[in-house]
């Protein structure tokens, strides 16, 4: 499997693309005309630089409105061609695509098709070119993959293919299946993207939208497992027409990229037997089973503080690491760690973003096939030296550069709280609250971090998103999509920010970079939560009056139930006859925060209704310099 991308895939000049594309692994590029006609240099130059980079160029396109012309336009496509073929053999590249035409002025016909294409043929054997048609979505007779395929059949040269595109066929939501009946050899490149499912026009929604496979909602595993039953063995190529990465990181985007395919193939080998898939052997996407803890750096001032929001939502201190300025505090299954050193990577995070939750450890099934699948999907590992009597925790970098760690129950690493720390006894210790596990984990980021991150932990663990829900910041927009497991044993929401005057904007301006920005406790008895908080002197964040009014109008309440919610500060959401319940801490730093959540009869959201409440709620108590202390 050779892969590649087109250069309309990412931003820059056709240099940086270029440099990004052979750093991210790809085997080659699609020359995208546009592109080319935008560089000042030879097609000479461009192959040359192209060729510099250890990269080959895969496919020269696109040739528009040729098939189905009267005449005089018809003779003129030809010239056209000729004039694309000299131009390929400078740049040195033989195949170039034909997209089917969208000109008012062709004909259809699928035999008049053919004898264009035979001609066509001719032409192209003769300069030592091949050609493949696509069909395009919005074609104006083709618009099927079907109808291309017996045209390149009829046109029966050896020189004229097929060009299969995972976005014109499933948006049009044809059945892949059909491709399996297709020769592969007579496929001459596959192009693949994806693209969030939104109702509009097909040709502005393929030329502003597509995302790279995995990141959207099509069924581009099916598409490409199809396209692996025919034998195809030739290009992988990224064809993506998007608005956010024509102005993002080259880098990150062409990194994605080369993931999302490694992680697709990966796919197809496990459900496509009998087909041989050139992708590197890596363990199956990760079930994990939870968190196992979290953990947070902090100077001493404010580690204290954070110390006395625990113990009042009723954690104790549990262990003192035995060689470090590390804290346990622990409630239920919740483990939380305050690590206070002033080396290592822990004090590097301090130093970057100041205090904040820069580590999360995550309970699997073998920790070290963990990292082993997301190295093979080209995951940063991280490792430091551990200390005397430590163990080495596998781990890798995730979001805003933070630690993710891995703990399995086979190995010593189950035993990790009994083999680095001493027990302490608590006298500090408030009322235990009855907060039984980590509920959700919620990071903040950049919008246009999101997709990234979506499909990183798509990819290693075994995992599924929601779609993308909008929650009104008074300041602006912030996206939001969870990603979990099956058994809601994991549950992850990420924030995508587009502006620094949103809250979660503010805490990625003020934190120096994205990260967690909350952490969600689950209890099963909300109102026991709520007295225990109060005995322990927790005031939590006060929601508006009229929000309770519109959550009784909203759900008709009891007028008991609602008194109650209101009198405690619960946040209420319900999704059929499923409900939930929330409570909210004061923010503490640049806007990190906690939240208790009760989830009653299997509701499976994050109670995005209210957040525009606890928004508002939070940016009333904002200082017009940071934050309030708590
Ligand atoms: O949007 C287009 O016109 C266009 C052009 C070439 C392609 O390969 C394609 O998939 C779309
Ligand atoms: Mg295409």
């Amino acid at each position: 499997m050779k892969t590649s991308i087109a250069t309309v895939s990412i931003s820059g000049d056709l240099p940086e693309k270029l440099s990004a594309i052979a750093a991210a692994g790809f085997d080659g590029v699609e020359i995208f005309e546009n592109d080319f006609l935008a560089f000042d240099g030879s097609p000479a130059d461009v192959g040359r630089m192209v060729r510099d980079h250890g990269l080959e160029i895969t496919l020269f396109q696109p040739f528009r409105d040729f098939e189905g012309m009267p005449e005089p336009q018809r003779g003129r496509t030809f010239d056209r061609a000729e004039r694309k073929f000299d131009l390929m053999a400078e740049l040195g590249t033989d195949l170039m695509l034909v997209c089917s035409n969208a000109s008012p002025l062709s004909l259809g016909g699928i035999d008049r098709a053919a004898a264009d294409f035979r001609e066509l043929g001719e032409r192209a054997e003769r300069r030592g070119m091949r050609v493949g048609f696509e069909a395009l979505a919005w074609g104006r007779h083709v618009s099927d993959h079907r109808d291309a395929w017996e045209i390149v059949r009829r046109a029966d040269q050896k020189n004229i293919g097929l060009i299969l595109d995972s976005f014109h066929t499933l948006a049009r939501r044809i059945d892949p299946d059909t491709i399996r009946s297709i020769p592969g050899d007579r496929i001459f490149i596959v192009q693949l993207a994806d693209a969030p499912l939104i109702e509009m026009d097909l040709l502005y929604w393929s030329r502003h939208f597509r995302n790279m496979p995995g990141e959207g909602d099509l069924p581009v595993a099916a598409f490409m497992r199809a396209v692996a039953a025919t034998g195809y063995s030739g290009t992988l190529s990224l064809e993506i027409f998007n608005d956010q990465f024509r102005g993002g990181s080259p880098k990150s985007v062409s990194v994605d990229g080369h993931r999302s395919l490694v992680y697709l193939m990966d796919q197809v080998r496990r459900t496509e037997p009998g087909v041989a898939i050139p992708v590197p052997e890596m363990p199956d996407r990760i079930e994990a089973q939870g968190v196992e803890f979290v953990e947070f750096t902090a100077d001493e001032e404010e580690s204290q503080e954070l110390a006395s929001v625990l113990v009042a939502m009723g954690f104790r201190r549990a262990g003192r690491h035995k060689t470090k300025d590390v804290t346990l505090f622990r409630q239920g299954d919740v483990n939380l760690v305050i690590n206070t050193e002033r080396k290592g990577f822990a004090h590097s995070s301090y130093l970057v973003h100041g205090s904040s939750a820069y580590a999360l450890g995550l309970k699997v099934e073998d920790a070290r096939a963990t990292v082993a699948r997301a190295t093979a999907l080209g995951a940063e590992v991280f490792h430091q030296a551990p200390g005397p009597g430590e163990l080495t925790i596998p781990a890798i970098r995730g979001v805003g550069g933070g630690i993710i760690y891995f703990i399995d129950a086979t190995s010593d690493l189950a035993k990790v709280w009994d083999i680095e720390f001493e027990p302490v006894e608590d006298e500090t210790a408030g009322a235990d609250v009855g907060l039984a596990a980590v509920d959700h984990v919620a990071q903040t980021m950049a919008y246009e971090e999101m997709l990234s991150w979506v499909l990183f932990y798509t990819a290693i663990f075994r995992t599924r998103k929601t779609p993308m829900v909008d929650i009104v910041d008074p300041a602006g927009l912030v996206r939001s999509q969870a990603i979990g497991n099956g058994d809601g044993s994991l549950r992850l929401t990420l924030n995508g920010a587009e502006n620094r005057r949103t809250l979660a904007g503010h805490f990625i301006a003020e934190s120096f970079g994205s990260g967690i920005q909350h952490l969600a406790f689950r209890t099963n008895d909300i109102f026991a939560a709520a007295a225990a908080l109060r005995r322990n002197g927790l005031e939590p964040l006060a929601i508006s009056r009229n929000s309770y009014d519109d959550l009784e109008a909203r759900f008709g309440l009891e007028p008991e139930l609602a008194d109650r919610l209101r009198a405690e500060n619960i946040l209420y959401d319900r999704d059929g006859t499923a409900e939930y319940f929330q409570i909210y801490s004061p923010m503490f730093g640049e806007g990190f925060f906690f939240e208790i959540v009760e989830r009653r009869g299997g509701y499976s959201g994050y109670g995005g209704p209210n957040a525009p409440f606890r928004i508002a709620a939070q940016k009333r108590r904002m200082r017009p310099k940071g934050m309030p202390k708590v």
